[in-house]
């Protein structure tokens, strides 16, 4: 039987160094600030805020959220991201993904300042990542909560196969690029991929972020592998489940992480943490 890797736990002791870090802060006066915009009702991103700003509170962050309309226009909610790049009391800007189809994505990366962008999707901030010069650069929270597993289980990647089923720019590129500056051979595979099961058999590192229930089965991975399950799926009865079959992949892997439990409460740990870090930065540059 696998080690479950546990995010909840993990999570809380991340957060026990994060709050020391806040003390400090608080020593000089500065309270780290986020911004979460949230347009629309997508439900996963609800799920997410609600936790996040659970945490937050906890922690003593300062953070608000902004609900804006569906039927925002890309113009006014650029206007609201550039308010908040010149506002001093925030140190962290994340927008909700997906949104609505008025808005272009693209659009709204480039409009967040590559200082503030704490999920790390600023192109300016993904070409950091790319070439692996991340000093002082916001990384995506999900890939940098995965590699806190690793770290914190003391997973080898150095010459593992790591294959990444998904391409998305919020969890599969950033974490290939993660993977492959470990020293990890890298695949990305994604719905257009032949063969998926073939690859995904000869993972010795396998991440799981496609958006359907149970689609990662037992046969389909190698024994004795590390999955880290990104999915956040409803099952017929509405309950939470990954993309990973857990019951019967448990069986075979080394490592595996639950949903929920598992990534979700590592991703937003990494971002309190990201955004005290991002506070801590602006305040070396201005003190
Ligand atoms: N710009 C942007 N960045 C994101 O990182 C982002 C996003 N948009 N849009 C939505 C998705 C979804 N997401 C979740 C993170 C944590 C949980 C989470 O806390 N899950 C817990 C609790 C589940 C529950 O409360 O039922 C768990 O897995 O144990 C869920 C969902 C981040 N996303």
């Amino acid at each position: 039987m696998a080690t479950i890797m546990d995010g909840k736990a993990l999570a809380a002791e991340i957060d026990m160094r994060t709050a020391n870090r806040i003390q400090r802060l608080a020593d000089q006066g500065i309270t780290p600030g986020l911004v979460v915009i949230l347009v629309g009702k997508d439900p996963a991103s609800q799920i997410y805020v609600r936790n996040k700003e659970r945490r937050a509170k906890k922690l003593g962050i300062h953070s608000i959220v902004r609900n804006l309309p569906e039927t925002i226009s890309e113009k006014e909610l650029i206007k609201i991201i550039q308010e908040y790049n010149e506002d001093p009391t925030v140190h962290a800007i994340l927008v909700q993904l997906p949104l609505p189809e008025q808005i272009n994505e693209f659009h709204v990366t480039m409009a967040i300042s590559p200082t503030k962008d704490v999920d790390g999707f600023n192109p300016f901030n993904l070409g950091k990542l790319l070439i692996n010069k991340t000093d002082q650069t916001p990384i995506a929270c999900t890939p940098q909560g995965i590699m806190s597993f690793f770290k914190k289980y003391q997973i080898n990647l150095d010459g593992k196969k790591a294959v990444m089923v998904g391409r998305s720019t919020i969890v599969g590129k950033p974490m290939a690029a993660l993977l492959t500056n470990a020293n990890a051979t890298v695949t990305i595979a994604h719905s257009h991929t032949h063969h998926l099961s073939e690859l995904t058999r000869e993972a010795d590192i396998l991440i799981v972020a496609i958006g359907v229930a149970h689609y990662i089965k037992a046969e389909d991975v190698k024994p004795g592998a590390v999955v880290i399950d990104v999915g956040m799926d409803r099952d017929s009865n509405g309950k939470l489940v990954g993309d990973v079959d857990f019951e019967s992949v448990e069986k075979k892997a080394s490592y595996i992480t639950p949903v929920p439990k598992g990534v979700g409460p590592m991703t937003i740990t990494t971002l309190i943490s990201q955004t005290v870090t991002m506070a801590e930065w602006s305040s070396e540059k201005n003190g």
